[in-house]
């Protein structure tokens, strides 16, 4: 098991005073890494990010997306999900993409796997990740998994089981860590420690969130593309936090995140055209319109 991600899809964030001001420090260059702690982006774009596309995206374009990604330094990118097609049909060309994509050395590519069903698939189109994906509410869990969290956990189990008997890496969600579209706000306890920060941008907190979480020790933030994505069983939730500015703010505030920012600008830049739309990301952007 190598990593947890909490996923919020509300917060208010007490330190948003001090994580301004922090954005306030100068943006240096992304390639200079000497003595800066770094930081792992997880790109989820081609997953989280396209999932909620109601028109289907070709696999050419999503595996074209993958590929430009893994050109931009990002080290793990969230390739797709093994999940039901009559649940999420955008990503019903799983098996396609994972055939088509060309895997960079020292990249990998995490898929989504709810279920035994899930990975046996995942196994078969050589993924060498996987996430189990629950949640610290039961609404979200019935509206997303079809079962209840004591059921996931029974599920989850299986799942784990399997893949750790082939040797894989497993990642596991816990959405509606802080607050739930459903029930509201979630207790703590609901909650396990927390490895890595997973923001939907819904309302705008994103950032300073990921600020805060930074400052309590946490160094894996997953972010998407040009701020691509929503939830098909969160209503109104927007994309996830823009790779683009996460990268600014973390690069700005003395991280390395090993990314190349104009190459990822571009490559927001070409999936906005794509989807016709301008970039989701405000750092984008302003970089873009000094061009
Ligand atoms: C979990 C299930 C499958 C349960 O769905 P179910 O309907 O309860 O499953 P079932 O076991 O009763 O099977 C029903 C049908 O689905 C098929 N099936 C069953 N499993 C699979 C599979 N793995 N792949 C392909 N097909 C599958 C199965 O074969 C059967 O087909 P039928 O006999 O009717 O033709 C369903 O609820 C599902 O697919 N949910 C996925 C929901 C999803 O992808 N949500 C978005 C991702 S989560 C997310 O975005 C949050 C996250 C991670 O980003 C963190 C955050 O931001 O909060």
């Amino acid at each position: 098991m190598v990593g947890l991600a909490v996923a919020t899809r509300s917060l208010a964030p007490a330190r948003f005073v001090r994580a301004f001001s922090a954005s306030r420090h100068v943006f240096k260059s992304t390639t200079d890494t000497s003595s800066r702690p770094s930081v792992k982006i997880v790109e989820v774009g081609p997953r989280d990010g396209l999932q909620n596309e109601k028109t289907l995206i070709q696999t050419e374009t999503k595996v074209s997306l993958i590929d430009r990604l893994a050109d931009t330094g990002l080290s793990a990118i969230e390739a797709t999900s093994f999940v039901s097609p009559k649940w999420v049909p955008q990503m019903g060309d799983a098996k396609q993409v994972m055939a088509q994509i060309t895997r960079k050395p020292g990249v990998s590519y995490p898929v989504l796997t709810p279920n035994l069903k899930g990975l046996e698939s995942a196994i078969a189109a050589g993924a060498k990740e996987v996430a189990i994906f629950g949640a610290a509410s039961e609404s979200f869990s019935m509206k997303n998994i079809n079962c209840s969290i004591a059921e996931s956990l029974a599920r989850f189990e299986e799942v784990v089981a399997r893949a750790k008997a082939e040797g894989l890496l497993i990642r596991g969600y816990v959405s509606c860590v802080a607050g739930c579209p459903y029930e509201g706000k979630i207790a703590p306890q609901a909650v396990a420690d927390q490895l890595a920060i997973h923001c939907h941008d819904t309302y705008g907190q994103a950032l300073a969130n990921i600020y805060a979480s930074l400052e309590a020790g946490i160094r894996v933030v997953d972010s998407s593309v040009s701020g691509l994505g929503g939830c098909p069983y969160a209503k109104g939730a927007t994309g996830n936090v823009a790779t683009e500015d996460v990268v600014f703010m973390l690069e700005g505030n003395g991280f390395s995140t090993g990314v190349d920012l104009s190459k990822l600008v571009r490559v927001g830049q070409w999936i906005s055209g794509e989807l016709g739309r301008e970039p989701g990301s405000r750092v984008a952007r302003a970089l873009l319109a000094k061009e």
